[in-house]
């Protein structure tokens, strides 16, 4: 009788980055969120739901709103507006005032594939990405957009524990979103899976929308614009939320920041795009570069009436789903232990860049505690403790009204902001969103 070795596989499977993180996800998130896991886990290893921002810079707004809406898009701006109207009149007594408003995007996969430019802090790499635009066009000669401040630092100037914010006591205000009237978002209903076409171009080369994560509009529209607003987008590129700013006309002055070069070029190419040159809104437009998380070399203080943060994260979703510039790579694992502490930086100086009743949109596309609730709390104390700024949370109170829609799902978990969980029937975020008032 023949004898036949066993076969034995002589090594470990090597793990992927992505698998590593789903590793740490199930390790980290599955005790937090309970029995909700299962469903937010399969929402994060699903491809996520996309909205179509329209461009209103397009000479053909009407024919492409047109062809939306004939593949049976709806209006996702006026879905959310009939919610927010009968409770916006319930709690404060009056309606139908709205103001513009905007949302975010991220260009990533479209970009990712665009030569870099010279760069000299190549330690940032992660970052959120989502995508949708299939193609951008190089940055023409004669484009500007603003200046472009360059002003680069060692950002270790303060040691951040994780732990200042332990304890703290941050009162809540209430308040609520607006919906910008110049704002066009699209979407498919809840368990829809369609596909939108390749955005197209007019004849003065300018694209038709752009498509996001259903929750990145969310960030902006927190933002409350209004017309007078000096805005600073912090972590500005590749610029989808700056677009959409620019996209409800509600600013007086908007300024972008983004510290790596490679990636301040992709936000001008967004903007290229989206935006004529000769159209007067380009005139209020700065692009700077600048490291926004030196505590020491910040030197925007107090000059904005908002602010938002849209911090570079783990963006938990593409951790599972893409292995490329991932931070649960063995290479970028210091980035990924990192991150709070730049976090917090980034947020203390969002928070010293902002006019006293001026307000900060805090957000990141994680689910993870220690870049978002705790965060926010510890940034709060240290703004406190070290800079004598005093802020109050503003509660939008999300959860109940932007359920209603059947789009998003909220966790119950934090107790800071909100955070948009992603779940099969409609697979938007996560997104984590916590907004900030200054008031001394
Ligand atoms: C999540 S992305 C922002 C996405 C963008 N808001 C959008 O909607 O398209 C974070 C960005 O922050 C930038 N960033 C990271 N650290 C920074 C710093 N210290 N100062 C300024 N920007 C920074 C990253 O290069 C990255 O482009």
């Amino acid at each position: 009788m023949m004898k036949f070795k066993p076969k034995v596989a002589k090594h470990i499977p090597i793990k992927t980055p992505s698998m590593h993180a789903l590793d740490h996800f199930d390790f980290y998130y599955g005790p937090l969120f309970g029995k909700k896991w299962p469903s937010i886990r399969l929402g994060l290893l699903t491809p996520k739901k996309f909205v179509a921002v329209l461009n209103r810079f397009s000479h053909d707004i009407d024919v492409n709103e047109n062809i939306l809406q004939d593949l049976g898009a709806q209006d996702l701006m006026q879905i959310l507006r009939k919610g927010f109207v009968y409770v916006k009149s319930m709690d404060k007594g009056t309606n139908n005032d709205w103001d513009l408003e905007a949302d975010q995007i991220s260009f990533e996969r479209n970009l990712q594939n665009e030569p870099d430019e010279t760069d000299d802090f190549d330690e940032e790499k992660s970052f959120r990405t989502s995508a949708g635009l299939k193609e951008f066009r190089r940055p023409s000669e004669v484009f500007e957009f603003g200046q472009d401040k360059t002003n680069m630092s060692d950002s270790r100037d303060i040691e951040i524990t994780g732990l200042e914010g332990m304890g703290i006591q941050l009162e809540k205000v209430d308040d609520f979103i607006t919906i910008p009237n110049a704002l066009k978002v699209y979407t498919y209903d809840r368990t829809w899976l369609n596909d939108y076409p390749t955005p197209v171009k007019d004849d003065n080369g300018i694209y038709s929308w752009w498509l996001l994560d259903g929750g990145s509009i969310i960030p902006v529209l927190a933002l409350d614009l209004k017309e007078t607003d000096s805005v600073l987008d912090m972590c500005a590129a590749p610029g989808g939320k700056s677009l959409l700013i620019l996209q409800t006309g509600c600013f007086d002055k908007l300024t972008c920041n983004e510290v790596k070069m490679s990636r301040l070029g992709q936000l001008r190419r967004a903007l290229a795009n989206y935006v004529p040159d000769d159209d007067p809104i380009v005139e209020k437009v700065i692009l700077k570069r600048k490291d926004a998380a030196s505590l020491e070399q910040w030197d925007d203080i107090a000059v904005y009436d908002k602010v938002l943060l849209d911090a570079p994260c783990t963006t938990d979703k593409l951790s599972v789903l893409q292995d490329d510039e991932n931070l649960f790579s063995s290479s970028m694992t210091q980035i990924r232990l990192d991150l709070p502490a730049t976090q917090t930086k980034l947020l203390i100086n969002a928070l010293r860049s902002v006019k006293v009743g001026g307000t900060v949109v805090y957000s990141t596309c994680s689910l993870a505690p220690n870049q978002n609730d705790v965060v926010v709390d510890n940034a709060v104390s240290i703004a406190e403790s070290k800079f004598g700024i005093k802020v109050v949370e503003k509660s939008l109170a999300l959860e109940t009204k932007l359920v209603s829609s059947g789009l998003y799902r909220f966790s119950t978990n934090c107790h800071r902001g909100h955070l948009i969980l992603p779940f099969l029937p409609s697979n938007f975020g996560p997104m984590y969103i916590c907004k900030l008032q200054r008031i001394k």
